[in-house]
Formats: structure tokens, C-alpha cells, sequence
């Protein structure tokens, strides 16, 4: 890459450094105090939980003295932001430097400056302009950070440069939710899955810290072969690799063993055909306020972002007495990383196998329509772009009315809510129990009382069209899918 570097042209006057306004007057999150009563989100059950598990690291003892992967890891880090802004305008710009403030608080750390560049692409060798490093570095002196967070995915000599010249820990955008990941989750399959992303993350990019052992001459002859017990000659950089990937591959045997057990469940509300919906969107966009609100499941809301990880599923019901179910499930954000989608295909299989998609929009956002685009490539990555959506632009109550015009236009089947002041929220239930599948198959049968199970099924998992007592026992008709329509089958009337 030294090579490289020597054909990149100068740097133009016009590359200059702008500081970005981190600093927002009137943001929105200030006056959201999760202790006023006015905002409603239903109880905060594992809040206290939650807050102490926040800084536990997120890796287990085995890798407790991979140094590295723990050094890459946000603690409360003083941090300047650094981006490089090739298209879109100032607005996208401030918009996308915003939320990279969002995330590195989210992950713990105090942010102490941003910066942006123009430029027409990131830097192949050190992400912003060479001639931009020198001041960089000077920034970090002068704020005294410890670290610089790139808002993108840096390749890793990208990563290598920058900090053998800035000289605090670099860390980009993907490590920064990766991070945020590891340090939220709370069940055995969420913890295992983010550990599983960060090490494939990580992989390629140890650098080896140990110091000059990792730059040994001779290294490249004992890469791959003979993974067994290498001898004192081994380094740093070596052990770190092997010891990842064995723990990568005992990752992958316990998401397996977990699969098996979220497939059971799966299959069971199959065969009892509950039809499921999925609350979709942007993190922070309101959708376990929105679950908390239909269904009073107290699942925790927090103004922070990716503060669900682990899906809530809860019952309702629709107002003929049909049981579905609702699930809140982990929220989508611009280039979230590949590795954590692939990392998190059995949680998000949640979404990607619903009969019908929540997906909730935060109408308060900057850029709403920005937020809608983005989910819908995540939904088409898993494989969910083509089940039937009922987008929901949430937080009305705090939107803007040339937004919500606009979004009305543009979405004209959209239902319009506010988790928060609960309107439109009957339109909203009405809409998804409209949207829930309906049995095909209408019979018609004469049920003996003894057989009082099977009304109760038809009310719950059928639509009843009508019903008559009869000496005999209850008539019915009523529209059921094919495995209650065969237990129906010995009661059937003739005259259907
Ligand atoms: N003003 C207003 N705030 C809302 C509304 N709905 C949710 N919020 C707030 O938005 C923040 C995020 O809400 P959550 O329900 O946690 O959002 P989420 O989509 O589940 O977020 P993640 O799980 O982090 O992806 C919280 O501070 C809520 O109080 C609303 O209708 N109006
Ligand atoms: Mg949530």
C-alpha cells in the first residue's frame, strides 16, 4: 500500500476538514426523559438488569487473554468521530454523522469532536486524505481522545495505517455496532451470536499487539499448517488466530443446538397455525413501545439505539376472539454489518417467516424515507421482502406536519400512530387484524356439546360465521384451516 500511496493525488484545498455539529440545539431525545409519566412505555421490567450488564465484556475466559480482541473492544472511550462524505448533501451528511454520535454513545463513549471531509472516495490507504491524518492527529491530542471512530467499514490496512499515525485505537463503524451488539444482549443465542460476528470481524483484522513478535519475517511459513501445539516461536498474532478460530467453531456447534430449539417452537405454533406478526423497523424507531402499547407486554424501551436484541414474542387477539401473535424483534440500521446478519439468521428467521410485517417508521426522524429504504434491503437480505407489509409511521406526536404530508403521500396505505399518546392505535389494530391470514376452508358441522374443545378451537384459531344450539348440539359454520377442519370432519352436516 506504500506503493500505492505515492499515486494518489494531492490534496486539494477544497478537502478541507469540517467540523461537524455534534451539538443539536433542539434534539429531539432531550425532552424524552424515560422517568416522565408522560411518556408511556408500559413497564420497564429488566431496566436495572439491563444497566448492569452494560459494560460486562462481552467474551468468555477461554479468549480472556486474546488482548486484541478485548483492546477493539467501547468502553467509555473519549472518542472523535471522523467522516468522509462522498455524495448526498450537507444535510445526509450532519444526518449520517448524527447517528454515528447516536451509536458511539449508545456503545458507552463520550464524543468529543467530529469531523467530516469531502472527498469524492475514502482514501484507499488511510480512509480520509493523507494530508487529513496530520491534523486528525493533532485533534486527538488536542481533545485528548483515546480513539477514532470512522463511519464506515475500513479495510483492515485502512485500519492499520490510520492508527499507526493517528496512534490512539481507530475502530469503524461495523466494530462500533458490533460492540453495541455484544454489549446489549442478553440471551445465550443473542451473546453467542454477536460473539460469533466480532470474531469473524476481528479475524481479519488482528494486527497482532503484541508488538514486534507479530512482525516476525519467517511468520508466513507456519500459516495454516500444523494448527496443533506450536512452539515458543509461535506468536502473539498466531496464537490469537488459532485461538479464535477454535472458539469460532465451538460458537458455531452451540447456535446449532440453539437453532434446534427455536425450530421446536416454530413448529409448534405452525401446526396450530397462529399466524404471527413481526414488528419490523429503523432502532429506535418505537416498536416495542408499539408492542408494549397493543399488547401491555412491558418489554423495555429506552431511548437508545438497538435497546432490543432479543425477541419478544407475545399473544393476542383479534376481536373475534382469533389468537395471533406479536414479535419485537431487533432493530435495522444503515449498513448494519454483514456479519451480524448473517450472525443473527435464526432471530431474524422470526421476521422472515411472519404472515405479516410491522413495520414501524419513526415519522420524528430527519429522514423517514432513508430509514424505510434501508429495512427494506435488511427484510430482502433475510428473505422477507415479499411477505405483506403494513408500514406504521410511529411518533406522530412529535413528527412535523410537512413530514407526515409527505409520508402520507408518499404511503398512502401507511396507518398513522403514536406509541407514545396512543393515537391511532385502534385504527392500527383493526388494520393488522385485517391483515392476518384467513382460514380458506368453510365447513359446516353439528358439534355435541362434549365436544365444547372444539368451538373453543374455532374461536380461536378459526372465524365462527354463525352458530345455532340445537337439541343435538351447537351448529356452526365457520371458515377453519385443514387440520381442524379434519377434526371437525366426523360432525360435518350434509346440507353444507
Ligand atoms: N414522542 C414519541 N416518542 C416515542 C414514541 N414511540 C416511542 N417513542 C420513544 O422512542 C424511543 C425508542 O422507543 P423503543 O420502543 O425502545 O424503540 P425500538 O424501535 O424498540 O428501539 P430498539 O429496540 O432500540 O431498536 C423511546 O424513548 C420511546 O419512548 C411516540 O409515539 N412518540
Ligand atoms: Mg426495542
Amino acid at each position: 500500500m506504500t506503493n500505492a500511496a505515492h499515486h494518489l493525488p494531492e490534496e486539494s484545498a477544497a478537502d478541507e476538514f469540517i467540523p461537524a455539529d455534534l451539538a443539536d440545539p433542539d434534539d429531539p431525545i432531550d425532552d424524552l426523559s424515560p422517568d416522565d409519566p408522560e411518556n408511556f412505555d408500559g413497564d420497564q421490567l429488566d431496566l436495572a438488569e439491563r444497566n448492569s450488564l452494560r459494560r460486562v465484556a462481552g467474551l468468555s475466559t477461554e479468549l480472556a487473554d486474546v488482548t486484541e480482541v478485548e483492546y477493539r473492544q467501547l468502553r467509555l472511550e473519549r472518542v472523535v468521530l471522523v467522516s468522509v462524505w462522498t455524495t448526498g448533501s450537507q444535510v445526509d451528511a450532519d444526518n449520517a454523522m448524527a447517528e454515528l454520535k447516536l451509536l458511539a454513545e449508545t456503545a458507552g463513549s463520550q464524543v468529543l469532536e467530529g469531523v467530516v471531509q469531502r472527498r469524492g472516495k475514502p482514501d484507499p490507504a488511510t480512509y480520509i486524505g493523507r494530508g487529513k491524518v496530520a491534523e486528525l492527529r493533532e485533534i486527538v491530542v488536542a481533545t485528548g481522545a483515546d480513539t477514532v471512530v470512522c463511519d464506515g467499514e475500513l479495510a483492515p490496512a485502512q485500519l492499520r495505517n490510520l492508527e499507526d499515525r493517528v496512534k490512539v485505537k481507530v475502530i469503524d463503524r461495523t466494530m462500533l455496532i458490533l460492540d453495541i451488539f455484544a454489549q446489549h444482549a442478553k440471551s445465550v443465542e443473542g451473546k453467542t451470536q454477536v460473539e460469533l460476528a466480532q470474531l469473524n470481524y476481528l479475524k481479519q483484522r488482528l494486527r497482532g499487539w503484541g508488538g514486534n513478535l507479530s512482525r516476525q519475517v519467517g511468520g508466513r511459513a507456519s500459516g495454516g499448517a500444523g494448527m496443533g501445539g506450536r512452539g515458543p516461536g509461535e506468536t502473539k498474532l498466531e496464537t490469537d488466530r488459532r485461538r479464535i478460530n477454535h472458539r469460532i467453531a465451538q460458537l458455531r456447534v452451540k447456535l446449532r443446538e440453539l437453532d434446534v430449539t427455536r425450530q421446536t417452537k416454530r413448529a409448534n405454533r405452525e401446526r396450530n397455525k397462529v399466524p404471527s406478526v413481526a414488528i419490523v423497523g429503523y432502532t429506535n424507531a418505537g416498536k416495542s413501545s408499539l408492542l408494549n402499547r397493543l399488547t401491555g407486554a412491558g418489554v423495555l424501551v429506552e431511548d437508545a439505539l438497538f435497546a432490543t436484541l432479543d425477541p419478544t414474542t407475545r399473544r393476542s387477539e383479534a376481536q373475534d376472539g382469533r389468537e395471533f401473535t406479536l414479535t419485537d424483534t431487533v432493530g435495522f440500521v444503515r449498513h448494519l454489518p454483514h456479519d451480524l446478519v448473517e450472525a443473527f439468521a435464526s432471530t431474524l428467521e422470526e421476521s422472515a417467516t411472519a404472515d405479516l410485517l410491522l413495520h414501524v417508521v419513526d415519522g420524528s426522524d430527519p429522514d423517514p424515507a432513508g430509514q424505510i429504504s434501508a429495512v427494506r434491503g435488511v427484510l430482502a437480505e433475510i428473505g422477507a421482502g415479499r411477505l405483506p407489509e403494513l408500514l406504521v409511521i410511529n411518533k406522530t406526536d412529535r413528527a412535523d406536519e410537512a413530514t407526515l404530508t409527505a409520508l402520507r403521500t408518499a404511503h398512502p396505505d401507511a396507518v398513522f400512530v403514536s406509541a407514545r399518546t396512543g393515537a391511532g392505535i385502534a385504527e392500527l389494530r383493526e388494520r393488522v387484524w385485517a391483515g392476518l391470514p384467513r382460514p380458506e376452508a368453510e365447513v359446516a358441522a353439528l358439534v355435541p356439546y362434549e365436544r365444547g374443545d372444539l368451538i373453543n378451537k374455532i374461536h380461536q384459531h378459526g372465524e365462527l360465521i354463525d352458530a345455532e344450539h340445537t337439541p343435538d348440539g351447537t351448529r356452526v359454520r365457520a371458515r377453519v384451516y385443514p387440520e381442524l377442519a379434519a377434526e371437525l370432519e366426523p360432525y360435518r352436516s350434509v346440507d353444507a
